[in-house]
């Protein structure tokens, strides 16, 4: 059995294009090693499947058809997708209900070809047995489930009842800080303390507002790392000078300003050295920097407890909803004391502050973010500060013709 470890991508290995349609196919040559690995496989699983856009799976279904020289799906290899529908969909930019939908595996020609199955335990949150008035008489699990499939009572349409126990009595984000991350300002955070507990909000540009917050909490001397942004075309470069560029914030890049202490967790942006364990979302913890290398430990999984050296390197911008691209040249890392609720998709977490500025948006995210926890008693919520916030209730978006 072949594992891919260090949490390498399926993106990754399989070579699958960053921009694929319904004719591309994966890097992948005939004689390539690669090629004859996948035809001495028998099993194929992938997790997190129902976060994939379908056409990922027809490009490595044609892929797969090709190298095994075998008109059958995935080429006769047998093919095991894991996910759970409440969870989020593919994230199609600026994509209506109907284009997420349309982008799922199950409006894929390769539908007809899978046999579904169902679990029927939540092992996350087992030891949470209890059945709490808090939660309408249910246990966490039966809870978590009735969210999922849109089943709680419901208010203004989408709008849910939070459960009481959850709400942070101050709702502002320093209160956050200090119940997810309590005497963080002591500086003896461990490697696990930091690894079980997250805030997690539905848009970027909290995310980022809130490591800033919880960063200062840290007694070390914080540093600024400032990206170099350029625009190649020379007519772009007069439009957009750098000063605009450094305040663009787009999907896979670091940002302009990066903000470091020692101490602090941080996440990898890019694939640098799988066999490493140095994987796009790798969680590390930053030991020493200088203006041109920072030096990180993996916290946890292939590598763990390994240093390593992280340089600079260059960002191009690509298709991200532009008008023109851009390079950006920084350290491809982000702060890991908040991240978005699509991005903790798949993780398991003691402590989870779920960070409501604004409310969720899109089908599985609410429902993602409470699955996080192992207890309802770990979980805090700051609601937003809106006429349904202040009421209690938060918004709950589940594309229920999508739920199986
Ligand atoms: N058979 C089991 N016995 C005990 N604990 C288990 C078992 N299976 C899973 N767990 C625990 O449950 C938690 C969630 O497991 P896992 O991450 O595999 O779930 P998942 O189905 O991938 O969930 P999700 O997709 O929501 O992230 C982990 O903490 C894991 O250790």
């Amino acid at each position: 059995m072949l594992l891919l470890s260090g949490r390498r991508t399926a993106h990754s290995y399989l070579k699958i294009p960053i921009a694929f349609d319904c004719t591309s196919f994966c890097y992948i040559r005939k004689q390539d090693d690669l090629a004859v690995l996948i035809r001495q496989t028998k099993l194929i699983l992938w997790d997190e499947a129902l976060m994939t856009n379908k056409l990922a799976f027809e490009v490595v279904d044609r892929t797969l058809r090709d190298l095994t020289d075998r008109n059958e799906p995935f080429g006769g290899i047998i093919f095991i997708m894991l996910g759970d529908f409440r969870q989020v969909f593919p994230v199609i930019p600026r994509g209506s209900h109907a284009d997420i939908v349309y982008a799922s595996i199950q409006n894929s020609y390769l539908w007809e070809s899978v046999e579904v199955f169902h679990l029927s335990e939540n092992m996350r949150a087992s030891d949470a047995v209890v059945v709490h008035p808090n939660l309408g008489n249910c246990t966490f699990a039966d809870w978590l489930l009735c969210l999922g499939n849109n089943e709680l009572e419901t208010i203004d349409e989408d709008y849910i009842k939070c459960p009481y126990m959850m709400v942070l009595p101050h709702a502002d984000t320093q209160a956050m800080v200090v119940a997810i991350y309590p005497r963080l300002h002591e500086g003896q955070a461990t490697n696990e303390y930091l690894h079980e507990r997250a805030i997690l909000a539905p848009h970027n540009k909290e995310v980022l507002l809130i490591n800033a917050i919880v960063l200062s909490y840290l007694p070390s001397a914080q540093v600024n790392f400032l990206s170099a942004d350029s625009a190649k075309d020379m007519e772009v470069a007069n439009t957009y000078p750098s000063e605009f560029l450094n305040t663009l914030e787009v999907s896979g890049m670091p940002s302009h300003k990066l903000l470091l202490k020692i101490g602090a967790p941080v996440i990898l942006l890019r694939n640098l050295d799988p066999l490493a364990g140095l994987c796009n979302g790798t969680c590390l913890i930053v030991r020493r920097f200088t203006m041109r290398v920072v030096e990180v430990e993996i916290i946890i999984g292939k590598g763990a407890s390994n240093v390593a050296f992280i340089p600079r390197i260059k960002f191009i911008s690509g298709n991200n909803g532009l008008p023109f691209t851009f390079a950006r040249k920084q350290f491809p890392l982000r702060l890991a004391y908040a991240m978005t609720i699509n991005k903790s998709q798949g993780q398991t977490l003691s402590h989870v502050g779920l960070h409501l500025g604004d409310d969720v948006f899109s089908h599985g995210q609410l429902y993602v973010a409470f699955s996080r926890a192992k207890a309802p008693a770990n979980i805090k919520v700051l609601l937003p500060d809106t006429v349904h916030g202040r009421s209690g209730l938060m918004r709950n978006v589940v594309y229920e013709e999508a739920l199986l």
